[in-house]
């Protein structure tokens, strides 16, 4: 029995994370469950999950959560401790009872836990990539020298690591990762139209069931910009040697291209709980609910080279980990701000780009570029980046009038 503790529980992959252990109560139970406001998922969680520990990252959510335990669960039964405070939640992964941590908290939030994790040498199951976006040499040292065990759950680094040979990373005889992308709800639209692209329309993702935040990266094609950088860390590969190729079908998860030319690929329906259950479960595999591919019934599987001039984010992206230093960092704080703006209404879909280009100059122009060497100097350049990019949320929308 491997005890879980799921980062991020409320959202889509801590859902997906739990319909997989609902599927086999005899080998997984979960120790905690974190999230930020959504108390009404959580209480169902922990009427089902019987959580140990839960985690609300909101004090006044936290406030609640307590009132509905102390008013449902009867003095004397198990009742789950809360826990509000940034420090305590971040302990709660590194528990010496915990095996497997699942980070899937969404940005830079979820970074301390992630750490906490990592340091712990725990087995953590990677959804959260703006981590490894923020911090990927401290975290992959850290990783080395606790001996933790990064499963990636985001399908495209998880089919890539399904496809790379047994224990050997990086790999030999590896010539490139090849990453498909969707390609987002706008891979035709025109792209004059771009300024009245709305938020629903953002989100709506052709393919996958995913949180806010991530649909709109798939949308402007930052969130396969920032996967570059994840893959990169993760398998210790330059950039140069990552490619991206547009697949509409997102049935082809990604490659892995050798010296001898066979590419291996992996395969399945876009549904998370398929990496999940391969990390979960790894290096054994279990079901996970999700129904195997019908050959038959697919209407063929396309590809095309990614437009840069259409998304520029790709760009930015490819250029980030190019400078090298803070410039990844820079590149995921200035997109997470924006993209808060872009779901706030407060800046146009064509404005997400333009914002981050604007700010990665303003950084490359000036002194402060090296890579912090800490995480704490990570969180304070992250929190630097940010007010910049909020000074930048201000300039565009008083440029609209
Ligand atoms: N969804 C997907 O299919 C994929 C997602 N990913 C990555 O996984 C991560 C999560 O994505 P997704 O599940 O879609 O996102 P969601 O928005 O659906 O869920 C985010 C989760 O994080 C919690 N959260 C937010 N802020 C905090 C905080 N400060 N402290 C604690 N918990 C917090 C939310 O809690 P609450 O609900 O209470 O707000 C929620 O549980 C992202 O990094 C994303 O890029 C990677 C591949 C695929
Ligand atoms: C499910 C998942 O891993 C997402 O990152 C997904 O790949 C998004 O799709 P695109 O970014 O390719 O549109
Ligand atoms: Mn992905």
């Amino acid at each position: 029995m491997k005890s879980v503790s799921i980062f991020g529980s409320t959202g889509s992959i801590g859902q997906s994370t739990l319909a997989v252990v609902r599927l086999h109560p005899k080998h997984y139970r979960v120790q905690s469950l974190v999230a930020n406001a959504q108390v009404d998922v959580l209480w169902a969680q922990i009427q089902e999950f019987h959580p140990r520990t839960v985690g609300v990252a909101d004090p006044a959510a936290a406030a609640r959560l307590r009132e509905r335990i102390a008013e449902q669960i009867p003095d004397g039964a198990l009742r789950p401790e809360i826990v509000d405070q940034p420090a305590q939640i971040a302990a709660l992964a590194a528990e010496e009872s915990v095996d497997v941590v699942v980070a899937a908290i969404v940005g830079v939030a979820g970074l301390a836990s992630t750490w906490a994790a990592v340091r712990a040498g725990k087995q953590v199951l990677l959804a959260n990539k703006e981590s490894l976006v923020a911090a990927g040499q401290i975290m992959m040292t850290a990783v080395a020298e606790s001996g933790a065990t990064l499963l990636p759950i985001d399908s495209e680094h998880n089919a890539i690591f399904q496809c790379l040979p047994v224990g050997e990373q990086p790999a030999k005889a590896v010539d490139k990762l090849i990453l498909t992308a969707s390609g987002g709800p706008f891979r035709t639209h025109p792209l004059e139209r771009f300024s009245e692209i709305t938020v629903d329309e953002a989100c709506r993702h052709p393919n996958w069931s995913m949180g806010r935040k991530i649909s709109v990266d798939s949308a402007t094609m930052m969130n396969k910009g920032l996967e570059v950088i994840e893959a990169s860390w993760l398998f210790g590969m330059p950039a140069s040697r990552i490619d991206v190729i547009v697949h509409p079908q997102s049935v082809i998860h990604s490659m892995v291209q050798f010296a001898d030319g066979s590419v291996l690929a992996q395969l399945g329906l876009p549904d998370m709980r398929t990496p999940i259950a391969h990390a979960l479960a790894w290096p054994e595999r279990i079901e996970s609910g999700v129904a195997p591919l019908d050959f038959t019934s697919l209407n063929g599987l396309h590809f095309h080279a990614p437009d840069c001039e259409r998304f520029p984010c790709l760009r930015l992206a490819y250029a980030a980990i190019e400078s090298g230093g803070n410039a990844p960092l820079v590149l995921n704080a200035a997109n997470e701000v924006a993209v808060a703006a872009f779901l706030d209404g407060r800046i146009a879909f064509n404005d997400i780009s333009r914002l981050i280009e604007a700010v990665m100059n303003l950084v490359q122009s000036g002194t402060r570029t090296a890579a912090p060497e800490s995480i704490e100097a990570v969180l304070d350049e992250n929190e630097w980046a940010r007010a910049m990019a909020d000074a930048a949320v201000i300039r565009f929308e008083n440029s609209r009038g």
